[in-house]
Formats: structure tokens, C-alpha cells, sequence
């Protein structure tokens, strides 16, 4: 899994750096059209000219279902698709012999500009990304955490949207090492961050916090909101089979899940705090259960 993860970030940072490359040829051959009058590439005359140049066909085809709802690639897209319209409506004016408006033209280039910036930062997000997974599950180390959980506490205090933080432990997971062995173990690790990346949603974050501690930060989301998500994530792995032999039988795990709201009212330290108390009362309290606190 967290190959497969690693994999797919690092082919769309390739692609990435393939589009920058790709655009800045495109844009010569733009200003070559508008300086100097020779004729247009014809795809760039059509309405769907975003659909057609090189990233385009990429972004319209491939089903990248990792970065697919991301909010950096989406936004890149909507940029992408403008800066395209933006250039078509230049090219028409060339091609008719018309002068282009002064406005018209720095439309284009603020059009330009905000692509470039939203290449530039979707490379920068997926790069951190890379360097910062953790190398068995794929979830994020905690290198980067305190900055982003800081990131969004700031972001809930100025937008007064509401953060929530689950704090995951595997239940008796000791015993899963010491009966089935270490490598048993560390497929129960991938499989309980596959069972979480079906659930969370792309702008949730997952941290692995510990060895078998996750903390996941769920941006604009109610503390009611969030302990439905721990319920979905407690369910889905208590049900999950986990195949542990060439025989094929399974072992099954629980997880303890603690719930709470990343409040501006108080600091990240205090939140996490916060997050460990309520899963310890789930441990507590028997396993197999999400507490809110
Ligand atoms: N296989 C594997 N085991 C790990 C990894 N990281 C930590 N562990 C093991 O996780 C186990 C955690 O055990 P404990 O802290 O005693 O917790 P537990 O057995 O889950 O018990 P409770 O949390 O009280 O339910 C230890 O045996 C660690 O060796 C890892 O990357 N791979």
C-alpha cells in the first residue's frame, strides 16, 4: 500500500514537472502567434483547447483516485482550464486582425500566473508528502504534523469552522506480533491504514503517531460529524479479515478511537492531550470503541 501511495505521488509530480516544461513551450509558441502572427496550433481555438494540450489530456483521463478530489489538484484544474479560455480569446482577436485590449491581455497573463502558482503548489504539497510518509503505511510521519495540525488550529480560529482530532490505537496489538509473528503485524498496520484511506476523506490528514497510534485531523467537521467517522473506521476494522497464512485464515483486530475538536479555544497540545484522554477511556472502558471527549 504505502508503495503503491508512494508510487502514485511521485508519478504525479512527474507529470507535474512534465506540464510546467510542456506550458512554457506552449506559451512561446503563444507569443510567437501574437507577436508575430503565425498561424495557431488549431486546438487552441477550440472551446475544449484545456482538454487537448498535453496536461490536459492527462488530467481529463487519468484516474489518479488518490489525488483525484484533491482540493490543490482541483483548483489546478479550474486554473488550467481558464488560462486556456483566457488564450483562446486572444488567438481569436489575432486571428481576425484585431488588436488585443491592454485588459484583455493582462487577463491573460493574471490567468497564466495563477496556473503557474497552482502547479508550483500542488508540486510543493505532493513532494512534502513524499518525503514525509511514513515507509510501511503510507500515512504521513509526524515530521510535518505539529505545522499542519498549527495550520488548520489557525485556520478554525479565523474561519470559525469547526477541526475534530481522532486519535486510533490497535487493540491487544502486542499479541497479534507475539502469535502471528512481526510481519503479520505489519500487514495489520497497512491493512487498518487501507480501511482509514476509504473512509477519510483527501483534505482529512493521517499521521502515524506511534507504532500503532494514528492521529487524523478532520478539517471543517463538527465533533458530531467526526465521532460518526471514528464509528465508520471502529466498524469497518473490527469487520476486516486479515489473511495471515498461505492457508488463507484470517485473524481479525479491534481499535480504540478517541474523538475531539480541534477548538481555537485552546492550544494543539492542549487538543491532542485532549484526543490520547478519550482514547484511553475507550481502552478503559473495554476496547472496541470510540469515545468523545
Ligand atoms: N509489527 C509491528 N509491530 C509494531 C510496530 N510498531 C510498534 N509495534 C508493536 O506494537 C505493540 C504495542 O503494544 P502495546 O503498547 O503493549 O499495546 P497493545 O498490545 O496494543 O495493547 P493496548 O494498546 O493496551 O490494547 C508492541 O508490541 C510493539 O512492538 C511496527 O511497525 N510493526
Amino acid at each position: 500500500m504505502a508503495a503503491v501511495i508512494h508510487q502514485q505521488l511521485r508519478f504525479v509530480i512527474d507529470e507535474i514537472d512534465k506540464a510546467i516544461e510542456s506550458h512554457q513551450k506552449w506559451y512561446q509558441d503563444l507569443l510567437r502567434v501574437l507577436v508575430s502572427r503565425v498561424p495557431p496550433d488549431e486546438k487552441d481555438l477550440r472551446n475544449d483547447a484545456y482538454k487537448l494540450c498535453e496536461f490536459g489530456e492527462w488530467f481529463y483521463t487519468s484516474h489518479v483516485e488518490l489525488i483525484q478530489d484533491h482540493p490543490t489538484f482541483v483548483s489546478l484544474g479550474h486554473a488550467h482550464e481558464n488560462m486556456h479560455k483566457s488564450a483562446k480569446q486572444l488567438i481569436e482577436l489575432v486571428v481576425s486582425e484585431q488588436a488585443i485590449p491592454v485588459t484583455m491581455f493582462d487577463e491573460f497573463n493574471h490567468d497564466l500566473e495563477k496556473m503557474r502558482t497552482q502547479f508550483q503548489a500542488l508540486r510543493h504539497e505532493f513532494a512534502n508528502l513524499v518525503q514525509n510518509l511514513d515507509p510501511l503505511t503510507g500515512a504521513q510521519t509526524r515530521a510535518g504534523m505539529q505545522a499542519e495540525l498549527n495550520k488548520e488550529h489557525a485556520m478554525a480560529k479565523r474561519s470559525l469552522q469547526p477541526s475534530a482530532l481522532a486519535m486510533l490505537d490497535l487493540d491487544h496489538f502486542k499479541q497479534v506480533n507475539d502469535n502471528y509473528g512481526h510481519s503479520v503485524g505489519d500487514d495489520v498496520l497497512i491493512k487498518t491504514v487501507a480501511c482509514l484511506q476509504q473512509v477519510l476523506r483527501p483534505y482529512d490528514q493521517l499521521y502515524r503517531y506511534g507504532g500503532e497510534e494514528f492521529l487524523i485531523c478532520m478539517p471543517n467537521t463538527t465533533l458530531e460529524q467526526a465521532e460518526r467517522v471514528a464509528e465508520r473506521i471502529r466498524s469497518m476494522i473490527a469487520q476486516q479479515q486479515i489473511i495471515y497464512d498461505k492457508e488463507g485464515n484470517t485473524l481479525q483486530v479491534t481499535a480504540s478511537i478517541g474523538v475531539t475538536s480541534l477548538d481555537p479555544a485552546y492550544s494543539v497540545d492542549d487538543a491532542i492531550n485532549k484526543v490520547d484522554e478519550a482514547m484511553y477511556q475507550a481502552k478503559t472502558a473495554g476496547r472496541n470503541l470510540v469515545k468523545v471527549r
